[in-house]
């Protein structure tokens, strides 16, 4: 029997059981399905797996070549296999005295020098040392979209408490109201553009540069003094008028949706500082030693990864909510939805051939409690099932309002025991009679509230949200989805999915101007067309 086939006789056995059932038979269970690393707890006990179905997980995982394909990723052999590259984002959060090959080559020192380049640029916009024709940079603009976006836009919003530097905006959408509304009321003499683009050809992130170069030669007299950028396509940087002393190079081994922990994480290392930033990638190193080493049963990307499969294959759940209690990781869910959906939504197995098993999921969230007032009446009451992954850490930075941070917490811990626990219809009963009604009408009312409950959910737990902390949880969060794609048996680096688009939207700009026409278009993109042409 294929280790498919015997998970899934095990799930059918043990499907309409409830997760109540689990903690009344195993008093235990709770420690027993949480894992540890460095200060982190995830708690999986809030799901239907019990110790056989993580045992039959765990040899799924284990037949996978799991341990041969984190071993190949971390030693930097092409594992990425329809880009042939190496991938190698761990490389940028290694200790200098490591060493990893590539191709021969050990990548470490031009990794340091390119992270010393980085903190020497960003301490002097800090300190005044790189100044604007106004004086010292008060404003930084980050210009890049997707992977040159996502992971600095969080980590700067998530790091709040950490900042003394300058301000740092985020402009990533070819809208124009973005870059429009971003760069009202900032002084061109006084700001600093950071041009980041793996390629450095993305359409979105040229037109938005072009848009503030043109915006900061209105007052200042060479813009391009108060560009910088990162990139892997040097020529193309020089190309673009930076001087080559502003440019940050990378390798195309790291995936925009990875690169987060060289510099693209420039952004957050001037809002932040060197020092803090290195706090983040130690955090990030201390989860990859913990998944480099410690055993697949008590590995906390495996547990992570485990559950996914369970719910996403096994449940049939396609979704998942990454709800965050901090308010400081709200762009974390949209993060997560590149990381995860970007590397796992495939169709096609490492070999070209046909995936049998579903996808990853889809990946949603917004912040607690925010969230609770808007759509967590569906996954009460909703008759889908939402496997929910709650985050939450035991303090906040705010000591005069630590107050709120128990409220917080409490309703953080509400939730996952409300979804386990629910409420029965005579539960309900018996509140509607409390409450005076009677018969028919208190059964109709009743029935109104009553909560189905036995819905999973995780909680990952910390002590709080630092540099070290968020750099354990994206760590964490890369190799959740390195674990699940090598279990589905895809290439979870490459992004295919995404071109299609790129090319119909070059296409479409000559007819959307009226110098070509809708021939060959479907008939309702060519009636679009004529209503939405300028
Ligand atoms: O950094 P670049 O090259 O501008 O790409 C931005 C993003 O675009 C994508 O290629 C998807 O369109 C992402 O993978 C990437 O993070």
């Amino acid at each position: 029997m294929s280790k498919w086939t015997a998970l899934k006789a095990h799930h059918a056995r043990v499907a309409d059981r409830s997760i109540l059932s689990l903690f009344e038979a195993d008093a235990a269970r709770a420690g027993d399905f949480s894992t540890r690393a460095g200060g982190l707890l995830f708690d999986w006990s809030k799901t239907n797996i019990d110790a056989e179905g993580r045992a039959l997980l765990l040899a799924l995982a284990g037949a996978s070549g799991l341990a041969g394909r984190r071993a190949a990723m971390f030693s930097g052999q092409k594992i990425n296999e329809t880009e042939d590259r190496a991938v190698l984002h761990i490389a940028l959060r290694a200790g200098e005295d490591q060493r990893i090959l590539v191709e021969d080559q050990d990548v470490i020192p031009g990794i340091s020098a390119g992270r010393r380049a980085c903190a020497a640029f960003a301490e002097a916009v800090r300190s005044g040392g790189f100044q604007g024709q106004g004086g010292k940079i008060t404003d930084v603009v980050n210009i890049g979209i997707g992977g040159s976006d996502l992971g600095p836009a969080m980590a700067v919003l998530a790091l709040a408490p950490f900042h003394d530097g300058p301000r740092v905006h985020f402009v990533s959408n070819v809208d124009g109201a973005h870059i429009h509304d971003t760069l009202a009321g900032l002084n061109p003499e006084t700001t600093l553009v950071i041009v980041a683009s793996k390629t450095f050809t993305t359409i979105e992130t040229m037109t938005n540069a072009d848009t503030a170069k043109r915006w900061m030669a209105k007052r200042v007299s060479d813009p391009g003094a108060q560009f910088a950028a990162v990139s892997t396509a040097a020529d193309k940087t020089a190309g673009y008028g930076i001087a080559p002393e502003r440019v940050f190079g990378f390798e195309d081994w790291v995936g925009g949706r990875y690169s987060l922990w060289g510099p693209i994480g420039l952004a957050l290392m001037i809002a932040v500082g060197a020092e803090d930033f290195g706090q983040f990638l130690a955090g990030g190193a201390a989860m990859d030693q913990h998944f480099l080493t410690a055993p697949d049963a008590q590995n906390m990307p495996v547990a992570l990864a485990l559950v996914g499969i369970w719910h996403n294959q096994l449940c049939d759940y396609a979704t998942r909510a990454v709800l965050p209690y901090e308010q400081r990781l709200s762009r974390l869910p949209a993060y997560l939805q590149q990381l995860e959906m970007e590397s796992n939504g495939k169709s096609v197995a490492l070999d070209g051939s046909a995936l049998t098993v579903q996808s990853g999921p889809v990946v949603w969230g917004e912040p607690g409690t925010n969230g609770q007032h808007a759509f967590y009446q569906l996954i009460h009451q909703g008759t889908r099932v939402v496997p929910c992954e709650f985050i939450v850490a035991r303090h906040g930075h705010e000591p005069d309002l630590a107050h709120q941070h128990l409220l917080l917490v409490a309703n953080c811990l509400a939730q996952s025991e409300a979804l386990l626990r629910g409420r029965s219809l005579d539960e309900a009963r018996a509140i509607m009679a409390k409450r005076g009604l009677s018969g028919a009408e208190l059964e109709r009312q009743a029935r109104h509230r009553v909560f189905p409950g036995n819905r999973p959910t995780t909680t990952l737990a910390m002590e709080r949200l630092t540099p070290f902390s968020l750099g354990q949880i994206i760590a964490l969060y890369e190799h959740r989805v390195f674990v699940e794609g090598v279990i589905l048996g895809i290439n979870s680096y490459d992004q295919w999915g995404v071109e299609l688009g790129k090319e119909l939207a070059l296409a479409l700009q000559p007819v959307l101007e009226g110098r070509t026409g809708t021939e060959g278009k479907d008939g309702s993109t060519a009636a679009l067309v004529e209503f939405l042409k300028a």
